[in-house]
């Protein structure tokens, strides 16, 4: 015996509020299901009106306009003779819920509500959605614009449903509910569902890939069936990169897997299962007794006279199932090439903006900046090569001319400008020659100035004003005086570069303004090492998320994949910040004015957020990490002069370059590590350390069991 059938998932890069736009990703995605002859298609979360509303969820009009796509949807004529998984918000009875119609034929199937919503991180579906009670299954009466479709139908069930075709059944766990500890798969499983729909909204993070494929292994291995994953991909609006990586599992195997990084705004997957495998994997007694709970057996059970396995009566019996495959995950070096890259591309093209530039250092961080355009450049130009038309028509509008003999380096030239702006005193030759040499190797349109003019017209307004000179400290200035004459310099800088953003595309035959990059890591913000509305203020920041030590994997990587030998003397060089004067004994670093090696500043910023220790906490933790290299009263005096520092400077981040967001210790507060920024000097706990030293320092005789 064998029930074949086709299944198809889905990854579409769908934007928030782009009606018309996600609509037709969808019908395109349909249509691709169906040549390949699937009975089924499943799509991402929410993906009508786009994962990503925010606060739009609360706006009736958004409800009101996703039916009306369902209805266009359900009405198209490519879109009958298959089940159809849609993502959508719905009313019911004064509750809002982020749901799935599960449609055929031109009606509603039913609606299921998600169970167990995402609230932490950059989740926030609890302020807009209501948890679905487990169980709960109610009448809903359709919006007019779909009972006036031929169907006329009134009504469907909204709630916790499982689905029951003629030849095989299903049911939808929606994103989240795989990530909980009770997820509803179990359950399903036990009441004999052979296919779970699982679609999602869910950003890429590095490593996060692979955290997603063992919960769906695990899941599968021990319950048996087909596991369907969608996911948006993209960037629909905010500082979220969603990394699509749909893909098709049978009892713990991969059978197909999406890209995760690609240009591509509809990817497809299908497999070709047979429903009858699943039967080996539930054969034991000990499962059989727990599906016989009453409470497996009152899942409802909606009756769909629709054949899933057509596949079966007209294929030859000897076509060949989807095989297993090995996952494919990138290195966290690669994702850092490609995720940003990818995001920055959906930026540029949806802001309609004629590219970007970056204020280039020489230093390591607007060189990493540089870089993702670089590779951003090559993927345009591979998928150019490939034929994607979008990709093409996008490229043309940027380069002005038809882009398909173009290099990665030659479009380069094309969008993007990198520039050095010195200062006769402070820039060294170095750090110029690097901005230059790279600039070359990648294509960048770069321009190698000083800014010398700009920050002397400041000092002589400034000084005339106040009647008053002050100094740099190596010229025995003191230190309010020596940051001053600092942040004059790097303002002026920022100041410069939206002139030129503005002006540059004109200068050089063209139209429209270049987004301005910033390029301020995680361990600058925690440390609060920048200066106020210089790079906190650019427009975006692609590396606004990624700690030093990670940036710097990401070039060695970069320097030996896309063959920029370059920026190996980039990595060899002595981070600095040149903003003071280089003498004969006196050139700044950044690792020597921060009071902190930037691997320090990595552990440190882990601890604050990911591993959400406070002051002690991280005394406790890296007393004993450091313990043999550093003294506990050394790490005493790290903590509270990083608490310190943090503390001083928390308020820039209120006014950071939205920053994209790619691993869990950013400390981007406008949306992801919510914090005030007015903070008191920690005495409270100053104290407690204090306390634990002076027992650890008396010997070990000093602790009770209240160590603190
Ligand atoms: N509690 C508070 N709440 C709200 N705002 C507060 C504040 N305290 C100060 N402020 C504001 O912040 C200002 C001080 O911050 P800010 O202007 O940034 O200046 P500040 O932090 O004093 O100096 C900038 C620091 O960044 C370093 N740096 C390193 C590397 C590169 C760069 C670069 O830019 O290229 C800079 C530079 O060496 C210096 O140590 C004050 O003048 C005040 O306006
Ligand atoms: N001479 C310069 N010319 C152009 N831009 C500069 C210059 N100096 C600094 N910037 C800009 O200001 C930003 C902040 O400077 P910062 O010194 O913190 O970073 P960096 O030089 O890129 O890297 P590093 O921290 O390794 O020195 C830089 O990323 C760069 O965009
Ligand atoms: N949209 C969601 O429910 C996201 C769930 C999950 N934590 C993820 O990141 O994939």
């Amino acid at each position: 015996m064998t029930r074949k059938c086709v299944l198809a998932t889905s990854q579409l890069n769908q934007w928030s509020l782009d009606y018309d736009g996600n609509r037709d990703r969808i019908l395109e995605a349909v249509r691709q299901a169906k040549d390949a002859g699937a009975s089924i298609i499943l799509t991402p979360e929410l993906c009508i009106p786009g994962y990503g509303l925010l606060d739009h969820w609360l706006e009736n009009d958004v409800y009101a306009n996703s039916w009306d796509i369902v209805a266009e949807i359900l009405a198209h004529e490519e879109c009958q003779d298959i089940i159809i998984d849609l993502g959508l918000p719905i009313q019911h009875r004064g509750c809002s819920y982020n749901a799935r119609v599960i449609a055929l034929n031109g009606q509603v199937l039913a609606i299921r509500p998600k169970l167990d919503l995402c609230n932490d991180g950059n989740f926030r579906e609890m302020r807009y959605f209501s948890p679905w009670p487990r169980g709960r299954v109610d009448d809903y009466t359709l919006p007019p614009v779909i009972q006036r479709l031929p169907s006329k139908q009134r009504r469907c069930r909204i709630g916790e449903v499982a689905f029951e075709a003629l030849d095989g059944s299903f049911a939808s766990e929606t994103c989240e509910e795989l990530w909980t500890p009770n997820s509803p798969h179990s359950l399903y499983s036990l009441a004999g569902i052979e296919i779970i729909l699982n679609s999602s909204g869910s950003h890429h993070e590095l490593r996060k890939l692979d955290t997603r494929i063992n919960l769906i292994t695990e899941a599968t291995a021990k319950t048996g069936g087909v596991y369907m994953y969608s996911n948006q991909r993209g960037c629909d609006g905010d500082r979220l990169y969603y990394d699509g990586c749909a893909l098709i599992l049978n009892s713990g195997k991969v059978l197909a897997q999406g890209s995760q990084f690609s240009l591509r705004d509809v990817e497809v997957l299908t497999a070709l299962v047979d429903l009858d495998e699943i039967w080996a994997w539930r054969t034991s007694r000990s499962r059989g007794m727990q599906a016989n709970q009453p409470d497996v057996q009152r899942l409802e059970r909606i009756q769909v006279d629709y054949m899933l396995c057509k596949a079966s009566d007209m294929l030859d019996p000897r076509t060949r199932l989807a095989e297993a495959i090995e996952p494919r995950y990138h290195l966290p070096e690669e994702e850092i090439a490609l995720g940003p890259a990818c995001w920055m591309w959906d930026y540029l093209r949806r802001s309609k903006a004629a590219g970007y530039i970056v204020p280039l250092s020489g230093g390591i961080d607007s060189c990493a900046t540089a870089t993702i355009v670089y590779s951003m450049c090559r993927l345009v130009v591979a998928e150019i090569k490939a034929g994607n038309q979008i990709v093409i028509n996008d490229a043309k509008r940027l380069s002005g001319q038809d882009p398909q003999d173009l290099s990665a380096e030659q479009f380069c030239h094309k969008i993007f400008t990198t520039c050095f702006m010195g200062m006769k005193q402070q820039s060294s030759k170095e750090t110029r020659g690097r901005a230059k040499e790279l600039a070359e190797a990648i294509g960048s349109y770069h321009i190698d100035t000083n800014i010398d003019k700009m920050v002397e017209a400041l000092h002589t307004v400034v000084t005339g004003i106040l009647d008053y000179q002050p100094k740099f400290k190596v010229h025995g200035g003191s230190n309010s005086e020596n940051l001053a004459l600092q942040n004059f310099q790097s303002r002026s800088r920022m100041v410069l570069t939206y002139a030129l953003g503005q002006l540059i595309p004109s200068a050089r035959g063209g139209s429209g303004g270049l987004l301005i990059l910033g390029s301020a890591n995680v361990d600058e913000c925690l440390r609060g090492y920048l200066t106020k509305y210089d790079c906190s203020s650019a427009d975006i920041n692609p590396i606004g998320g990624i700690s030093k030590t990670d940036l710097k994997r990401f070039i060695k990587w970069a320097e030996d994949n896309f063959h920029l030998p370059i920026l190996g003397e980039f990595l060899d060089a002595v981070p600095t910040a040149e903003l003071e004067p280089i003498t004969e004994t006196y050139v700044q670093s950044d690792e020597e004015d921060m009071g902190f090696t930037y691997d320090e500043l990595s552990v440190l910023g882990r601890l604050r957020k990911t591993f959400k220790l406070g002051t002690v906490g991280m005394f406790e933790r890296l007393v004993v990490d450091w313990s043999g290299h550093m003294e506990p009263r050394k790490v005493y005096e790290k903590v509270r002069s990083f608490m310190y520092y943090y503390a001083i400077n928390r308020h820039k981040m209120t006014t950071m370059t939205p920053g994209l967001y790619l691993e869990s210790y950013t400390p981007d507060d406008n949306r992801y590590d919510l914090r005030p920024f007015l903070y008191p000097a920690f005495t409270f706990e100053h104290r407690k350390i204090e306390n634990l030293l002076k027992k650890m320092e008396e010997g070990e005789a000093g602790f009770g069991s209240d160590s603190r």
